[in-house]
């Protein structure tokens, strides 16, 4: 899978404008950034146009720092040989700071980016906007990024965003607009949320980060809280089998059957739990369930449990540890009161992992789950898609701040992390993933052929089977997000959700493989 290797944390816009900020107080100067950000995006474009002499670039430059990258990006390219033009939204001279310097760096001429034309181009350098953009693109600069886009569908030539296709909200991921559609993304010191959130992450091409001289430790003072879901973000927190543990060491996971016409889902879900490293799974089935569930089972036990009091005392056993519920259960009444007692107060820190059907059946009460949540001793991690997200937080319906800023599906997990006081895994090709204390990962890239039928079900076993091992909650369901897309990934084409559980065990051969 072409995860990263990116730097773990992600910033917003606001975030990196510190980071310059932090660095060029420390007396680092601005253009002296922009000088090194602007040969990361010359070498970006050797890279395409492996022949330099003669190939033609058309470097389009925005008002602010990120043309200011446009005009020294454009110098250093001049001297390499290749044949550049420059077109600006705005005159060179009416710019201000460093984006004016930079652009006296340019002594060739400036053309106006709204008639330029892309005869013979070879390569475009998109410079015109980065991470300042404040607001939706409209009159002729959308024009332009529209032409620029049609350009690029009609030639295959390629285009290089300087640090984010011009359009996409660097916080949000969404498109301002219009979007420029880039082949590659070349961004500084840390990607920003909006590389990896769609649909902007759609627009980016491929993703690679430079170092321009911005120093780590101004992370320090900006303390990030969002993170790309790669090992290096909770690879410390995995929990490995040692040599004189026993199986009750990793815990002892119990998933809930659906009725007799419903038992698949949770068996998907069980064998993953134990794939994902539970020592021990429970099937707990209804009565009526037990003679479909038993000939499809093997290292996964089964036992009878009716009902709330059947789970009751099931749940007697101190080490069962974990519950998860949900696939197959089955919309309804029956299925609350089963939530509610797995999230029953106990003694003990039991972890219970909702999903589907047992979300789904609070759609009209999200109240009382969240009580029920407040109320449990233990972590609870809910792994809602968007049908069972918009369902459950339908409160939230705005889709714009006051300053009419797009609100990222980062943003609405966070939200409903802190709302209803679980970690909110929110499925989809850019899982996101949020705790209520307002930690956050995204998902760099997961395979298309992971929308198939149960494989939610085989995610929901996952996070069972890292939390009965007694992962750190958040580091878990992180984790479980990874291993899912990595066993996709290692399968490839022609996926179904059976195949996810069999590649696990290549996930966890690469987790092992990686120091801590
Ligand atoms: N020294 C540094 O800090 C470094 C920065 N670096 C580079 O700088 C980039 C950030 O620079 P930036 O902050 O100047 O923002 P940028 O994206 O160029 O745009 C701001 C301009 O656009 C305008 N504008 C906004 N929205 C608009 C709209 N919808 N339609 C029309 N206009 C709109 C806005 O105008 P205003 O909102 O003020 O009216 C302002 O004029 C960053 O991505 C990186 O590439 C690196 O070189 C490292 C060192
Ligand atoms: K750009």
């Amino acid at each position: 899978m072409p995860l990263g290797p990116y730097p773990p944390e992600l910033l917003t816009t606001a975030q990196m404008a510190r980071a310059d900020r932090l660095t060029i107080e420390s007396g680092v100067a601005g253009m002296a950034l922009m000088e090194k950000a602007a040969a990361a995006i010359a070498a970006a474009a050797t890279a395409f146009l492996v022949k330099t002499a003669g190939r033609r670039v058309l470097v389009l430059c925005g008002p602010g720092n990120n043309g200011g990258d446009g005009y020294v990006a454009a110098r250093i390219l001049r001297s390499q040989r290749f044949k550049v033009r420059v077109a600006a939204l705005t005159p060179p001279d009416t710019l201000h700071g460093d984006a004016r310097l930079a652009a006296t760096s340019w002594d060739g001429r400036v053309e106006d980016a709204a008639t330029c034309d892309f005869k013979g181009v070879d390569l475009v350098i998109d410079a015109l906007f980065g991470t300042g953009l404040a607001r939706d693109l409209d009159g002729p600069t959308a024009e332009l990024i529209l032409r620029l886009n049609a350009w690029r569908e009609e030639t295959k030539q390629k285009i290089i965003a300087i640090d984010i296709p011009s359009g996409v909200d660097g916080t949000s991921g969404a498109i301002r607009g219009v979007a420029v559609q880039a082949d590659s993304t070349v961004t500084f010191f840390r990607l920003k949320c909006g590389h990896l959130l769609l649909p902007g992450r759609l627009r980016c091409g491929t993703i690679s980060c430079a170092h321009i001289g911005i120093r780590s430790n101004v992370l320090e003072k900006i303390q990030p809280q969002t993170f790309v879901n790669e090992p290096a973000a909770w690879r410390d927190a995995l929990r490995l089998p040692s040599v004189e543990g026993h199986k009750y060491a990793r815990g002892h996971a119990v998933v809930i059957s659906g009725g007799a016409s419903h038992t698949g889902a949770a068996r998907l879900s069980a064998l993953a739990a134990l794939r994902g490293g539970a020592g021990l799974v429970t099937l707990a089935t209804p009565q009526e369930a037990f003679a479909v569930n038993a000939p499809a089972l093997t290292a996964v036990m089964l036992r009878v449990a009716d009902g709330p009091a059947g789970l009751s005392a099931l749940l007697e056993d101190k080490r069962k540890n974990v519950v998860a519920l949900g696939p197959g259960l089955g919309v309804g009444e029956a299925s609350c009161a089963l939530v509610e007692t797995a999230l029953a107060p106990s003694p003990e820190r039991r972890a219970v992992v909702l999903d589907a059907d047992a979300l789904t059946s609070f759609a009209l009460a999200p109240d009382r789950l969240r009580e029920a949540i407040r109320a449990a001793p233990g972590p609870v991690v809910l792994t809602p898609h968007g049908g069972e997200f918009a369902r459950l937080f339908h409160g939230q319906r705005w889709e714009r701040t006051i300053s009419g800023a797009p609100i990222s599906k980062l943003e609405r997990t966070r939200d409903a992390a802190r709302d209803i006081g679980a970690i909110v895994i929110f499925k989809g090709p850019d899982t996101v993933v949020a705790a209520p204390d307002g930690r956050a990962s995204i998902l760099a890239e997961a395979s298309p052929w992971l929308a198939t039928a149960g494989s939610g079900d085989v995610l929901t076993g996952i996070v069972a089977g890292l939390l009965a091992q007694g992962m750190e909650p958040f580091a878990a369901a992180s984790c479980a997000v990874w291993m899912h897309a990595a066993a996709a990934d290692d399968f490839g084409a022609g996926l179904i959700a059976d195949d996810i559980i069999d590649r696990l065990p290549a996930a966890w051969r690469r987790l092992v493989s990686i120091q801590p």
